[in-house]
């Protein structure tokens, strides 16, 4: 119900909605508020063109209202929605889970290549995937790799949760396993892909994020340490034992680090680097062969 004491409609809501999320300085005010009313209203893009006096029931509004609230305060739209995409797959997201960046997709295209490779002339190939969160790298890579099977590794039960559940979701659970570990402690074997999006953020550096960031991505998502460069050197020293001959391991970076990862990775015998860049331009992932 609007002031004047009229039912509410997709257009009023739609409108009210982008002006409050403007006004308390939130950056993409129409597309946040078009995705949090979508949702809550089960109204499509399209509707709000050729249906824009739909009436919208109180109970609906004061949900989109209570959604609004969240984002003035802060949390991401889709921490609001539950979900977010990544490669075209929708992947839910929980409290220790973080939320999948565009950037990441960047390091799934760096890989297909090489997976489609090994497939085709194994019949397989297998991928672990360190610090997997929702899954994101590991589902992303089977989805678009038929014969490949893939490990996806955290130290959070509440992460394995989620991506064990997103891997059902999206058809996928008999080519994925999800295992808990500190990175490789309790990983045997070898792999034909090792991918990692670890946390690379400098301890100090996190009370600096973006409140987005810093209040709703867990800390251990983000935290790499005193130089955000701890992860890296774990994973280097356990990719000697644990990447196939002939295997590749890609890793997403901070954009400062293309330098201080290659260090570490050359160190233990991988290398030279292959450096893909993210949609900005910015060093985003560094791919590194066995010497
Ligand atoms: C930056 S997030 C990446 C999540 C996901 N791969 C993605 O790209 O969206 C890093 C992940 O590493 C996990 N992690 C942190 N420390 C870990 C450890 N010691 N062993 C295994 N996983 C760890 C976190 O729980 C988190 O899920």
């Amino acid at each position: 119900m609007t002031a004047s004491g009229a039912p509410t409609t997709l257009a009023d809501l739609l409108r009210s909605a982008r002006r409050k999320l403007a006004a308390c300085g939130v950056e993409d005010a129409a597309l946040d508020s078009r995705l949090l009313i979508e949702h809550f209203t089960g109204a499509s893009r399209s509707d709000a063109i050729a249906r824009p006096a739909t009436v919208i029931e109180s109970g609906v509004a004061a949900r989109v209202e209570e959604a609004l609230e969240r984002r003035c305060r802060g949390e991401p739209v889709h921490r609001i929605l539950g979900f977010r995409e990544f490669y075209g797959l929708r992947l839910s997201l929980s409290p220790e889970t973080l939320e999948p960046r565009p950037d990441t997709e960047v390091l799934v295209d760096a890989l297909l290549p090489f997976m489609r490779d090994v497939a085709a002339r194994e019949g397989g190939c297998r991928v672990l995937d360190l610090g997997t969160g929702t899954g994101a790298i590991a589902l992303a890579l089977l989805a678009n790799v038929q014969q490949a099977t893939a490990t996806g590794v955290d130290i959070s039960d509440d992460a394995l949760a989620t991506a064990t559940r997103n891997a059902a979701d999206l058809g996928l659970s008999d080519r994925f396993t999800a295992r808990k570990s500190d990175w490789f402690a309790q990983i045997s074997g070898r792999y034909s892909v090792i991918a990692s999006n670890p946390p690379y953020i400098g301890s100090g550096e996190i009370a600096a994020l973006q409140k987005e960031v810093r209040l709703f991505d867990p800390l251990r998502a983000l935290d790499g340490g005193e130089d955000g460069l701890d992860p890296y050197r774990i994973i280097a020293t356990g990719a000697a034992f644990h990447l196939e001959q002939g295997g590749l391991i890609a890793v997403e970076i901070g954009s400062t680090q293309r330098v201080d990862v290659s260090a570490i990775f050359e160190r233990e015998g991988f290398g030279p680097a292959r450096v893909v860049a993210d949609l900005a331009g910015n060093d985003r992932v560094l791919l590194f062969a066995t010497a």
